[in-house]
């Protein structure tokens, strides 16, 4: 169990904000961290991470005592044992990929946790690659195995996949799941896709402003019901059309758009701009409006 009471006073673009955070994530837990820009997310991974040191609180990791500022408790990160992948890859573009994992090997660990991860994240035909010679997916696997060597308790994910291209993207989430179950891992993602968020996390922390606004199932936050379907995809409704007794919805998914057909009951609820989720159960589109 990993319990955060923190407080932080931080700067932001209207002045002074309070970072307040009081929550706990279960141990083996994938929490998504969602919110607008500036509402704190990354500060709190940092704080987490020992790389910045809240004003007040406690950070208590399966009864480890990180941070408790009355008894003037900080651990280095070094002592913390958290792996962080960021959007930027921040790989060494002078060591090869196999030459970048080793450098996060400790001096105590066996190199055997190498080679599994080259297997386990496929990058068995990477691996004497230069960075500057790889994709962004590609970059972004490398970085994953990278944070995964030393065998972290906490796995922090900042935006990871944000640039990467759907099908990319969908592979890296599946890696990332992967990892997640085998090492079992309690893994923080911050992410602003929904779908994403639905499909691989079991704990939402919703920010505004340094404060947790909404909290629990992905599902439940976002007013969801479950289906059991084959395919779910988010998108942003751009045109609304009506044709008899159906609705013509034209909607951007990423940087697609395509034309959904929505019945009556569907199509009088939504307007223009709504966040939308389609799934899909044999052949039949169901459209629920996020909120
Ligand atoms: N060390 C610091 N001291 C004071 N203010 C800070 C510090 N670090 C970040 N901030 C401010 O705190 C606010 C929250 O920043 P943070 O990076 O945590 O937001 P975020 O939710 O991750 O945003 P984004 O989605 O854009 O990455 C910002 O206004 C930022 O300028």
């Amino acid at each position: 169990m990993i319990k955060i009471n923190i407080q932080k006073k931080l700067t932001s673009a209207k002045g002074e904000m309070l970072l307040n955070i009081d929550t706990s994530i279960e141990k083996g837990s994938l929490v998504t961290l969602y919110g607008k820009s500036g509402a704190g997310k990354t500060t709190i991974l940092r704080t987490l991470g020992g790389l910045l040191k809240p004003d007040n609180g406690k950070i208590i990791v399966d009864n480890t005592t990180w941070y408790n500022s009355e008894q003037s408790i900080n651990l280095k990160p070094q002592k913390r044992n958290v792996g962080f992948v960021f959007q930027d890859y921040a790989l060494f573009p002078n060591m090869t990929v196999k030459e970048n994992l080793e450098f996060a090997l400790e001096k105590k660990q066996s190199p055997k946790i190498i080679t599994e991860l080259i297997e386990l994240i496929e990058l068995g035909e990477l691996q004497n690659r230069k960075p500057e010679t790889l994709s962004g997916g590609q970059k972004q696997r490398v970085a994953l195995a990278r944070a995964l060597v030393k065998k972290p308790t906490i796995l922090m994910l900042d935006e990871p996949l944000s640039a990467l291209d759907y099908e990319i993207r969908f592979k890296l989430q599946q890696h990332i799941l992967q990892v997640h179950n085998e090492y079992n891992l309690t893994t923080i993602l911050i992410s602003h896709d929904i779908s994403e968020i639905l499909r691989m996390s079991n704990q939402l922390i919703e920010l505004d402003e340094g404060k947790i606004i909404r909290e629990g199932k992905p599902s439940e936050v976002f007013n969801i019901k479950e289906y059991n379907a084959k395919f779910q995809f988010t998108g942003t409704i751009i045109n609304i059309e009506k044709q008899g007794f159906i609705y013509i919805l034209m909607v951007r998914i990423g940087k697609d758009i395509v034309k959904i057909v929505a019945d009556e009951t569907e199509g009088k609820q939504l307007l223009i701009g709504d966040n939308i989720l389609i799934s899909a159960k044999a052949f039949n589109p169901i459209i629920n409006k996020i909120n």
